[in-house]
């Protein structure tokens, strides 16, 4: 319940103003209904009566009427700017918490972020903001609507009609109305918290049967994984019929409540007319009010019937949620200090560093030093530890030990922005946004030119590759599928390169190449930044003949 009640704080503190006008709305909505059942109801007894006197004639019928047909009118205007103000106030609260939750998972630790799955990510984020717009309009607008309309509806009806008539409307509708609720929400909560699980199943394995769809031909796994889905859906809609058959039920002992509290309403203001307590005029009026207060529980019904969804998305979010003052990148002191260029581009010294959880570290005293212009390649085992290097040199984790310097100034004392302006790194795999040729490379420089871009792509051999699919302009499907793995290899490295680093972190850059083509490419990177410092996770024999020096990882 704390989660939910920090996504209430969030929602109050971003959209104040609309929400306390749109919750004053909603209570003067149903304040209204209130009036216009119970003056509606007092009017036609105290017209019947003063008929039946025979003093109709002089009843004033003008004024009971024009306050009925205001508050009919009134009622509707109110309904509506209330659903404009607090589903608008809700919609911008939602969007900013959603913008809040992506920073807080830009902001988590490289590792991390690592072990997250895209797909499932994104998910999971879209459908617990999604959950969350009950917090405010099923539970929070519904419950102060009810407890201010009951608190003010007592002294009232005491004032107009009788204590013991007030007493017993309060009391049932308090009571009665609230143990069914608490029942519904006690009994929702398991099969609402498995709906959505089964709801997150169903999107992923879908999504992995998608994705992976060739892969699972291949293993004669496809309909094992269609059965998967299938099961995830049923039980999805299984859960979704138990809360809907929940919530009927819910409904049904609701109006059974308010009816048996607004029926006991009429037969106790009849025994007070009998004894001249109240008059029948009075008693229609308090049975009135009673029937229209019963508009005020059953909006909490799907509120409640959504609790355990609500209450798993909002300790998601609410654990995901950056701190107040976070920003997007993981904080960088913002020193700018100038490079020292008698300095060598890359210096690492006593390294020691152990992946989370690891039992023994992968580096251990290691060091390195990097001239400006030189082209060391990192050679060993697979698993011997060289895309740490590279990791740990492009400032994606931290060392347990030792110290990085780029240029002769410590990496952790750089901003994020200078960082990433002298350091370029390709990792084994690379996404390569955007929906053409031109649209991949400028992601490295939005100011990108065509001619630019064209001398680039010559140089890592896609010049021909460029010209088959219809120019630097073309439609290419999503990541680059559709290219060969060594043509999206080539698109990921000439990106790189576009940004002319101090310092060019690759990792495997010819992977999936021949060997002539290798050679050519690694040429054309030297040739295009021959005063960059260039440190290579290498396998191949190609690589490590153009490198200047080999450090063997063990
Ligand atoms: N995120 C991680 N969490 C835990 N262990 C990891 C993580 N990343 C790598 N490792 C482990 O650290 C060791 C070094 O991995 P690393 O990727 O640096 O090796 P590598 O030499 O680059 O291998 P390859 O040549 O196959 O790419 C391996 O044993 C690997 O299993």
């Amino acid at each position: 319940m704390r989660d939910i009640l920090q996504i209430l704080r969030l929602t109050w503190r971003a959209q104040r103003g609309p929400l306390i006008r749109g919750t004053a709305l909603a209570v003067i909505v149903v304040a209204m209904g209130v009036a216009l059942l119970g003056l509606a109801g007092w009017f036609i007894t105290a017209a019947a009566a003063a008929g039946l006197a025979g003093i109709g004639i002089a009843f004033n019928v003008f004024q009971p009427s024009a306050s009925v047909r205001f508050l009919a009118l009134g009622r509707t205007a109110a309904r509506y700017g209330e659903r404009l103000l607090t589903h608008d106030a809700t919609l911008k609260a939602l969007t900013d918490i959603r913008v809040a939750l992506l920073r807080g998972v830009l902001a988590l630790p490289f590792q991390t972020l690592s072990r997250l799955r895209g797909a499932e990510t994104m998910n999971r984020l879209v459908a617990d903001v999604d959950a969350l717009d009950g917090v405010v309009l099923r539970l929070f607008i519904p419950a102060v609507t009810g407890v201010t309309l009951y608190v003010a509806a007592f002294p009232l009806l005491w004032w107009l009609t009788d204590l013991t008539l007030a007493l017993w409307i309060l009391a049932s509708f308090t009571l009665g109305c609230g143990m069914v609720l608490v029942w519904a929400g006690r009994h929702a909560l398991a099969p609402s918290r498995r709906a959505e699980k089964a709801l997150q199943a169903f999107r992923i394995r879908l999504i992995d049967l998608l994705r992976a769809r060739d892969d699972l031909v291949v293993y004669g796994r496809l309909p094992e994984q269609t059965e998967a889905v299938q099961l995830a859906e049923a039980r999805m809609r299984e859960n979704l019929g138990a809360i809907d058959r929940l919530e009927r039920r819910a409904g049904l002992a609701l109006s059974l409540t308010t009816t048996l509290a607004t029926g006991t309403a009429l037969a106790l203001g009849g025994v007070l007319v009998a004894r001249g307590a109240i008059t029948p005029a009075q008693a229609a009026l308090g049975f009135f009010v009673a029937l229209a207060l019963s508009e005020t529980v059953q909006p909490l019904r799907r509120g409640l019937a959504d609790l355990g969804r609500m209450l798993d998305a909002a300790r998601r979010v609410t654990r995901l949620l950056p701190d107040e003052a976070a920003v997007g990148v993981p904080a960088r002191p913002a020193s700018a200090s100038a490079p020292e260029a008698a300095s060598p581009a890359l210096e690492m010294t006593d390294i020691a560093y152990r992946h989370p959880g690891a039992e023994a570290p992968v580096l251990q005293g290691f060091s390195l030093t990097l001239a400006p212009g030189a082209c060391v390649a990192l050679t060993g085992a697979s698993g011997s530890g060289k895309s740490t290097v590279l990791a740990l040199a492009a400032g994606l984790i931290q060392p347990e030990a030792g110290t990085i310097r780029l240029a002769g100034r410590p990496i952790d004392e750089l901003s994020e922005t200078r960082l990433r302006a002298e350091m370029t790194y390709l990792p084994q795999r690379s996404m390569l946004l955007g929906q053409s040729f031109f649209d991949m490379l400028a992601l490295a420089d939005p100011d990108l030119d065509e001619r630019e871009a064209l001398d680039l792509l010559e140089a890592v051999a896609l010049s021909a590759t460029v010209a088959a699919r219809g120019g630097l302009h073309a439609a290419l499907k999503e990541n680059g599928a559709g290219l060969s793995g060594g043509e999206q290899r080539r698109l990921a490295l000439a990106r790189a390169l576009l940004r002319r680093p101090r310092l060019l972190l690759l990792d495997e850059p010819t992977e999936g190449l021949d060997r002539p083509t290798a050679t050519r490419v690694l040429g054309a990177i030297r040739e295009i930044l021959p005063e960059t410092a260039i440190l290579t996770a290498s396998h191949r024999k190609a690589e490590r003949d153009w490198a200047d020096r080999l450090i063997a990882m063990t």
